[in-house]
């Protein structure tokens, strides 16, 4: 071998090595034989160590109670870009990541949810489960959507829905009186009126929102502190059975809201609890013992 090979060579097998050394940090990590900090205090202090050498992202999704999902959710509330290594971050960012990690795995169990956001493919039962909640703990406030379309026979003003017209709903999104708002079904406007949850959370209540799926994403870009829970049908026979049997829709709309059902059950991993909604009480206690419980995260 000539001498530039020689090099090339050398380089690779180092390369190797340090791949090797940081698979088995990450697989420490996982394994629950490294603490995390140490894991950072070490990187900090040897920036150009194995230890710094790691991709905060895998870092990150090394430690057992985080997924891919909440590791890009933390890596944007933190500010740090993608590409960076433990030993690259600035001085803020260390202490940014540093303090949310210490945060997080020192308080071996998380605080009661004030703010917890219910949502689940069509027909799973949301609003079945949500009225069973207003019905049985009149301590949580439901909040009552603005919507553009009709009321149904037996809806209420201000209790199912405030239903609103279309420059109604314009102003309220114009002058930022909605939490969030989507476009559901392709149909009509929903949104959420920022005031009453505000209220009640500044009152120490809690709060549950019954929205789609796309509601429940701008929650959480919102008011971080929201716990998002995905309603489980049993199975898929048992939602498409519900959806059939409330016969709310014709053959053809209820096909196309299976279609996007299929989307939306895709989408259980951006959710931070699942509760699947076999007996509706026990789903909606469920729902209630996050709120009100110090429960661990599953
Ligand atoms: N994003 C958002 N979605 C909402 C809101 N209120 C209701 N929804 C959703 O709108 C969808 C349609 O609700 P509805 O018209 O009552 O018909 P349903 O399909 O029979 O429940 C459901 O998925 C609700 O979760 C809201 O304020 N914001
Ligand atoms: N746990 C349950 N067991 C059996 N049927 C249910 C259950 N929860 C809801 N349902 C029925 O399923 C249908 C859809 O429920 P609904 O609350 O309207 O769903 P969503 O609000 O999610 O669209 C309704 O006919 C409702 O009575």
């Amino acid at each position: 071998m000539n001498p530039p090979e020689v090099d090339r060579v050398a380089a690779s097998r180092a390369a190797v090595a340090a791949r090797r050394a940081r698979a088995a940090i990450k697989a420490a990590i996982a394994a629950g034989e490294r603490n995390p900090l140490e894991v950072m205090r070490t990187a900090f202090e040897a920036p150009l160590g194995a230890e710094g050498k790691l991709r905060v992202t895998e870092f990150l999704t090394s430690i057992p109670a985080i997924g891919v999902t909440k590791m890009q959710r933390i890596m944007e509330d933190l500010g740090i870009s993608p590409a960076k290594r433990l030993g690259g971050l600035g001085k803020h960012q260390r202490e940014r990541l540093y303090d949310y990690l210490n945060d997080r795995l020192s308080s071996r169990q998380p605080a009661p949810a004030k703010l917890i956001v219910l949502a689940g493919p069509t027909a799973v039962g949301k609003g079945t489960v949500a009225n069973h909640i207003r019905e049985n703990h009149p301590d949580v406030l439901l909040s009552v959507s603005a919507t553009t379309r009709a009321p149904r026979p037996g809806e209420e003003e201000g209790v199912s829905y405030f239903f609103v017209d279309d420059s109604e709903f314009d102003r309220m999104v114009e002058e930022g009186e909605l939490l969030e708002w989507a476009t559901v079904h392709n149909a009509h406007r929903y949104g959420t009126p920022r005031g009453p949850v505000e209220a009640a959370l500044a009152a120490g209540s809690s709060v549950l929102l019954e929205i789609d799926i796309q509601g429940a994403r701008s929650v959480r870009r919102a008011m971080p502190e929201a716990r998002l829970v995905f309603l489980q049908p049993p199975s898929w026979e048992e939602l498409v059975r519900r959806l059939v049997g409330r016969g709310t829709e014709s053959a053809s709309e209820q096909a196309r809201r299976l279609e996007t059902a299929k989307v939306e059950l895709a989408s259980v991993d951006e959710f931070d609890y699942q509760v699947v909604n076999g007996n509706v009480g026990e789903a909606a206690q469920e729902v209630v013992d996050l709120m009100k419980t110090r429960k661990a995260k599953r």
